[in-house]
């Protein structure tokens, strides 16, 4: 009887041992965040020895052993850390979304990792209501009455996402980073100084030629393709290739030679490698850098870097051609004190920033206007007049000498409606980054206040908001009617049909908005503009497979690509120029192997 009473209090001491340890480290965890990876794995593997130490020391007799221990405190801490989560306790309590996702962010990083994170995120939204909880302390809202309070402005400085994406070394001497990750609202106002100098009127202008030479090289080279009347043109691939080599000629004065070689040598298998390892841990930031250090992880990111290292020394050593990004960086560098390590990390960002993005915008509008014949012809006309009006003739040696005379094209190209229209739609439709606009309540600040009509929204410092712009931009709010459909006419003042539209401008984020918006967005609508009229106005696009399913297969889709005859035979010189286009692309399709 004695012993069973003694073996019963022993029970109790250890039970209340290792609740104490176990809530200790959750508040010690919850105070502290976010506690390096180290020092949590030294606590979480040292703590339930100590108890047990102790235990024994105050109970000689106990039958208090590590086998023991171990189990019972990582139960007892995951309890408590998940009843807190769940509980009315907790500062973003009263947000509705799935049970799983306020308990932990790794579902968040297994969606990223099936590559489905903006349509889930999507449907969350519809399902639970437009300002819903995503993490154990995240926040998403489609409200866009928030917007210019979360990124504008009085906004807030950028979430700890950012931690989770950083490929470079965690921030140098100076707190510098890439400009994109970093989170302290004064260094990222100072670093943003040289990126918006290097995207001013005047530096537009050089990268206005740069693209067009590769404009030319894209025409040429596809033409060459189609030399045989049609090509099976990977139109993932191509627009990949064409926007990586002229980001690397506008940071690198490079010379990359993608389209040339079809990206013999994997770089942007390289790059997507680096960028999916980050994808997911950015769900995770307090494990991203421990990731890093494994291997195969490691081995990802340190190649594309050594990358990064290779091309800016063989730049610092190029003789001076024109003002790049590295020549603004540098210049930037000397004056904040900074690196040789910030100039590379800071050019290899404008690869990542600018090449991935504007590839995936094209081939969006590629295969939305594959799947709308009508619209794809409409803008064809368009493009057919503008270049007749402008007697603009892309033959490589033409289109050169055009450069080389100052004459560009990228202003009356952004007015022309039609192409306009198409871009816009297809940047609400397909945003480039669809999910990752996260902000959170700077340092010392305790929380920031979001008003939302005549109700307050409260977000305590240690927590944070995203603004998804792919649920934001398909809002029927914001966008109607059809707001999942492709209707380019939305974006005209008036529409010929008499259907009203609701088109929310400031609802249309697609380089997000306020002081850490893209630097590079006039650019990369100049680059759109111009890629988009070469590729219709040369190029006959159809899928390739008539069942295309983009659910299974985007963004890899294969197009069949006709050049237009004039690249075969003669137009008859009878004809206007106008209806000379409309026929050259009638002859193009005779030229399909049996059509
Ligand atoms: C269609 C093409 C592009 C799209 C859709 C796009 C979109 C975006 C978005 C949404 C952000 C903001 C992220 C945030 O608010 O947290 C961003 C940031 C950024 N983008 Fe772009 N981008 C494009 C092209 C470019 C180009 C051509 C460059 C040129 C190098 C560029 C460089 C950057 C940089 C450096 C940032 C970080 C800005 C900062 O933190 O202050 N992007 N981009």
């Amino acid at each position: 009887m004695c012993s069973t009473i003694s073996m019963l209090q022993d029970c109790k001491t250890i039970v209340i041992a290792t609740v104490v340890a176990a809530l200790t480290t959750h508040l010690w965890l919850k105070t502290c965040d976010p506690v390096p990876f180290w020092a949590a794995a030294i606590a979480l593997l040292t703590i339930p020895s100590i108890a047990t130490f102790i235990v024994n020391a105050v109970i000689p007799s106990s039958m208090f052993s590590l086998t023991l221990a171990y189990p019972a405190f990582y139960l007892a801490l995951t309890t408590s850390i998940c009843a807190y989560r769940l509980s009315p306790f907790h500062p973003l309590a009263k947000f509705p979304g799935p049970i799983i996702m306020r308990l932990t962010k790794l579902w968040g990083a297994w969606v990223a990792y099936q590559g489905q994170a903006h349509i889930y995120i999507k449907q969350l939204h519809d399902r639970y209501g437009p300002i819903i909880r995503i993490g154990p302390n995240e926040l998403s809202t489609v409200e866009k009455e928030l917007i210019p309070q979360i990124l504008g402005n009085q906004g807030m400085p950028k979430g700890p996402l950012w931690d989770g994406r950083r490929f470079g070394n965690a921030g140098n001497s100076k707190g510098y980073d890439t400009l994109i990750d970093l989170r302290d609202s004064v260094l990222h106002a100072e670093l943003r100084g040289p990126w918006n100098k290097a995207f001013g009127a005047e530096p537009m202008k050089t990268y206005e030629e740069l693209l067009i030479r590769r404009i030319v090289e894209l025409n040429d080279r596809l033409k060459k393709a189609c030399s045989r009347g049609t090509a099976q043109v990977d139109m993932a691939k191509w627009p990949s290739c064409f926007t990586f080599d002229l980001m690397g000629d506008l940071a690198f004065s490079g010379d990359f030679r993608l389209m040339e070689n079809v990206d013999k040598d994997g770089r942007l298998e390289m790059m997507d490698k680096a960028m999916f390892f980050m994808s997911i841990t950015q769900h995770l930031p307090w494990i991203a850098m421990s990731v890093r250090s494994l291997p195969i992880i490691n081995n990802w990111v340190m190649k594309f870097m050594n990358y990064g290292i290779e091309i800016s020394i063989k730049r610092s050593q190029m003789e001076f051609k024109q003002k790049d990004l590295f020549y603004y960086m540098g210049e930037a560098c000397g004056r904040l004190g900074s690196e040789f390590a910030l100039i590379v990390q800071n050019c290899l960002l404008a690869i990542i920033a600018g090449s991935d993005t504007t590839a995936s915008i094209l081939s969006s509008i590629v295969y939305l206007l594959l799947s709308h014949p009508d619209k794809y012809k409409k803008l064809q006309q368009e493009v057919d007049r503008f270049f007749t009006e402008y007697q603009i003739d892309l033959d490589a040696q033409q289109a050169a000498s055009d450069v080389v005379a100052g004459k560009m094209y990228g202003e009356v190209l952004g007015r022309l409606n039609y192409l306009n229209g198409v871009i816009s739609e297809a940047l609400r439709l397909f945003p480039a980054v669809p999910t990752s606009l996260q902000r959170a309540p700077a340092k010392g600040t305790s929380s920031k206040a979001l008003q939302l009509g005549n109700t307050i929204v409260i977000l305590p410092e240690g927590n944070a908001i995203s603004v998804p712009p792919y649920a934001v931009q398909r809002d029927p709010r914001y966008f109607s009617p059809y707001s999942e459909e492709f209707v380019r006419e939305r974006w005209f003042s008036s529409s010929s049909s008499g259907i009203k539209y609701v088109t929310s401008r400031d609802a249309f984020i697609p380089f997000s908005a306020g002081p850490q918006n893209c630097p590079g967005h006039s650019f990369a609508l100049i680059e759109m503009h111009y890629a988009l009229a070469v590729l219709v106005k040369n190029f006959n696009m159809e899928f390739d497979t008539p069942d295309y399913n983009p659910v299974c297969q985007w963004p890899k889709f294969v197009v069949t690509a006709k050049p237009s005859a004039k690249y075969q035979s003669s137009p008859d010189p009878s004809l206007s120029c106008e209806s000379r286009s409309a026929c050259a692309r009638q002859c193009s399709i005779t030229l399909l192997p049996g059509g």
